[in-house]
C-alpha cells in the first residue's frame, strides 16, 4: 500500500500550548480526503507541517514517502499547497506570478502547462493583468494555479472556497475533481460540510489538536447520525414517544424524532392513532455530515 501522506504521532507545541496532539493519519494515493474541525482545531498547523513550513515538535510526516524534514526537497516537490490566505506580489501579472513560481521548482519552459492552468481556471483573459487589479475570487484562482505549476501528485487545499461565489466554487470543484480522477491525491479542509460530503472518499475530524475519528463518508453517516422523522400533529406528542424528540415546537405541534430505520414509522404513527392525534404533515430526513460533525464536536458517541 503506498501512502500519499503519512503522519505518525505528530505533535506541535507553541510554548505551553499544544496545537496538535499525537496525530497519526494516512492518506492513500488517489484519495480525496477531508480534514474537518472547528476553528482552532489544528488543521492549518497540520498542513504547515506537511508543507514543511513548520516543524513538528514530535513525530514524523511524509509526503509520497519523503520525510518532510530529512527529504524536504523531494517532499516539497510532491505537494502543491493552496493556502487559506491570499499571498501574492502585487507588482506581478498573473503569468509572471506563475512563471516565477515555476522558477522555484527549476521549471524554465513551463508555458504550455501555465496556459492549460489559466484556461482550466478561466484566467486566460487575466493572464497579463496585474495581481493587485484582480478580484478576491480571481486571486484565489491564481493561488490554485500557483500550487499546481509543478504538477504535484498531492494537492492540499486549505479552505479554498471561503468567501468564494457559487460559480467559482463549482468551477473549482470541477477542476479539482478532474485532477483527482487523473490520479492526484487531494487533501481538503473546509467549513462547508456539504462540499466534503459530496467530494471526499474519507474524512478525518479534528478537535483540540486531536483526531476524533477517521472514516469513509458513508460509514460516518451510518455510525454517527440517524434518520429523523418530521411530524406535525394536531396536539401534543404522546408521552411514549418523548424519548425520541430531537427538536420540538409544541405550540405548533411540530416534532423532529430520531428514527432507527423506516420500519419504526409504523409504530410511531400507531402511538399517535391510539391518542387520537391526526398527523398533519410527515417527512423523513436523511442524515448529513453536519449532524455527524455537531454530534462528534459536542462529545457525543464516537
Ligand atoms: N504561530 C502560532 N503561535 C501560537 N499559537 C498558534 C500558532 N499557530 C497556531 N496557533 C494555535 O494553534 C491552534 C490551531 O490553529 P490552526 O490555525 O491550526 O487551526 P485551524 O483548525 O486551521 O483553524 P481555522 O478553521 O480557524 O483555520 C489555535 O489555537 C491557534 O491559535
Amino acid at each position: 500500500m503506498s501512502f500519499a501522506l503519512e503522519l505518525s504521532s505528530v505533535s506541535k507545541y507553541f510554548g505551553e500550548f499544544r496545537s496538535l496532539n499525537d496525530v497519526s493519519l494516512t492518506v492513500k494515493e488517489g484519495e480525496f480526503f477531508a480534514l474537518l474541525g472547528p476553528n482552532g482545531a489544528g488543521k492549518t498547523t497540520l498542513i504547515n507541517i506537511i508543507a514543511g513550513l513548520s516543524r513538528a515538535s514530535a513525530g514524523t510526516a511524509k509526503v509520497m514517502g519523503f520525510d518532510v524534514v530529512g527529504q524536504f526537497r523531494d517532499a516539497r516537490r510532491s505537494i502543491g499547497i493552496v493556502p487559506q490566505e491570499l499571498v501574492f506580489d502585487p507588482f506581478f501579472s498573473v503569468r509572471e506570478t506563475l512563471r516565477f513560481q515555476s522558477g522555484y521548482f527549476g521549471l524554465k519552459k513551463n508555458d504550455d502547462w501555465i496556459d492549460e492552468l489559466l484556461h482550466s481556471l478561466s484566467l486566460m483573459d487575466k493572464a497579463n493583468s496585474n495581481m493587485r487589479t484582480l478580484s478576491g475570487g480571481m486571486k484565489r484562482r491564481v493561488m490554485v494555479a500557483q500550487a499546481l505549476v509543478h504538477k504535484p501528485p498531492v494537492i492540499v487545499l486549505d479552505e479554498p472556497t471561503a468567501g468564494v461565489d457559487v460559480e467559482l466554487r463549482q468551477t473549482l470543484w470541477k477542476f479539482i475533481a478532474g485532477l483527482n480522477e487523473k490520479g492526484h491525491t487531494i487533501l481538503l479542509t473546509t467549513h462547508y460540510l456539504e462540499e466534503a460530503e459530496t467530494l471526499c472518499n474519507r474524512i478525518a475530524m479534528l478537535k483540540g489538536g486531536a483526531v476524533l475519528t477517521v472514516d469513509t463518508t458513508p460509514n460516518l453517516l451510518k455510525k454517527h447520525a440517524s434518520q429523523t422523522l418530521n411530524m406535525q400533529l394536531n396536539g401534543v406528542l404522546p408521552a411514549s414517544l418523548q424519548a425520541r424528540v430531537l427538536k420540538a415546537n409544541v405550540s405548533e405541534g411540530r416534532y423532529t424524532l430520531a428514527l432507527n430505520g423506516p420500519a419504526e414509522i409504523e409504530q410511531i404513527l400507531a402511538q399517535c392513532r391510539i391518542e387520537h392525534l391526526d398527523v398533519l404533515e410527515c417527512s423523513i430526513e436523511k442524515p448529513d455530515l453536519e449532524e455527524v460533525f455537531v454530534q462528534l464536536m459536542s462529545g457525543g458517541k464516537k
